[in-house]
């Protein structure tokens, strides 16, 4: 293979008849073609020897190393390693590989993409938390988005009531989105209800080891119906609106949650120690830094 000149992507040195300066990186796509016909496009990762001479060192179709399967599920002896699936209901699907993943997104935002799942009742703080832990993470130089239940439920799940069943599909969903930001390397803080275990256990399956941190809001029922703040525990009790979580639905608290923010002493934390408090667990588990 000849991978001299090749155009290198972004914040990559270019190749030039064999020569890289020093321990220099290059990388690029080529496109091959086998001998069948087959099209491929390829990653290579070039590396500098310091001698000026370069040494190819990956050649990576699909994260896995030259001669195993290409990206298109065939291997370099013409065997389809992925066949079709299905997936619920969609038949004849098949995953498509980019040559750019998590790792490189992370390495750009200098920090890894994860998941904090803030559960607890309405009017606990959820949505306050995520809002101050997105200040001060902006603050520090880290992509964050939130994702609030209340908000999603005006566009993405205005089609979902307050049912069990409806309740898990929202959270079904958000679940996934929260996995699409958290693979683009976004600190992603989701503040949803959750009032369901299983919902939120559902959720961390699906994403990997330690990228699920769940938050528990433990913030008593009669503390949230003080604050009140839109006015909808009155209308619960009223009886106005009915399946109202604490009042006439349940709440299933975490049974093992990462971080539990709670009152000491009788006295509540203000929500930027909360957010605090979350901050100081990414630090040291690695999700400041890429
Ligand atoms: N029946 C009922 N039960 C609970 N909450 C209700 C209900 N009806 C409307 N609301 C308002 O909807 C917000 C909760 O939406 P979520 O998507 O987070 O709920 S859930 O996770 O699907 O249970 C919630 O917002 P937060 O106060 O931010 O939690 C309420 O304002
Ligand atoms: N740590 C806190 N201490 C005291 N009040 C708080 C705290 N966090 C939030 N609040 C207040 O509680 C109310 C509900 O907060 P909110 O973030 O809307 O809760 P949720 O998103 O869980 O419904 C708001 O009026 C907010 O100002």
């Amino acid at each position: 293979m000849n991978a001299v000149g090749i155009k290198p992507l972004p914040g990559f040195a270019t190749l030039r008849d064999g020569y890289l300066p020093g321990n220099a990186k290059a990388r690029s796509v080529l496109r091959i073609t086998a001998a069948d016909g087959l099209q491929q496009a390829v990653r290579v990762d070039v590396n500098g020897t310091g001698n000026g001479k370069a040494k190819l060192d990956t050649l990576k179709p699909n994260g896995s190393p030259l001669g195993s399967i290409l990206a298109n599920g065939f291997t370099s002896n013409g065997k389809n390693q992925s066949p079709l699936s299905r997936i619920g209901n969609s038949t004849n699907i098949k995953w498509h590989e980019c040559l750019i993943d998590k790792i490189d997104r992370q390495n750009l935002l200098n920090q890894k993409g994860c998941v904090i799942w803030i559960t607890g009742l309405s009017g606990s703080g959820k949505s306050t938390v995520a809002c101050h832990l997105s200040k001060i993470l902006t603050q520090m130089g880290k992509l964050t988005y939130i994702l609030d239940g209340d908000n999603l439920r005006h566009g993405l799940n205005s089609d979902l009531s307050f049912k069990a069943e409806d309740r898990a599909e929202n959270i079904r969903r958000v679940g996934e989105v929260a996995k699409l930001f958290s693979d683009a390397g976004v600190i992603c803080i989701a503040c949803l209800i959750s009032p369901y275990r299983r919902d939120r256990e559902a959720c961390r399956k699906i994403l990997p080891n330690g990228d699920f941190i769940e938050v528990f809001m433990d913030v008593p029922l009669g503390v949230c119906e003080s604050r009140d703040p839109k006015g909808l525990y009155k209308l619960a009790r009223a009886g106005k609106i009915k399946g109202f979580t604490g009042i006439d639905d349940p709440y299933e608290p975490p049974a093992n949650c990462e971080i539990t923010l709670k009152c000491d002493n009788g006295i509540y934390a203000s929500p930027s120690a909360m957010a605090e408090k979350v901050i100081c667990y990414l630090e040291y588990n690695g999700y400041l830094q890429a």
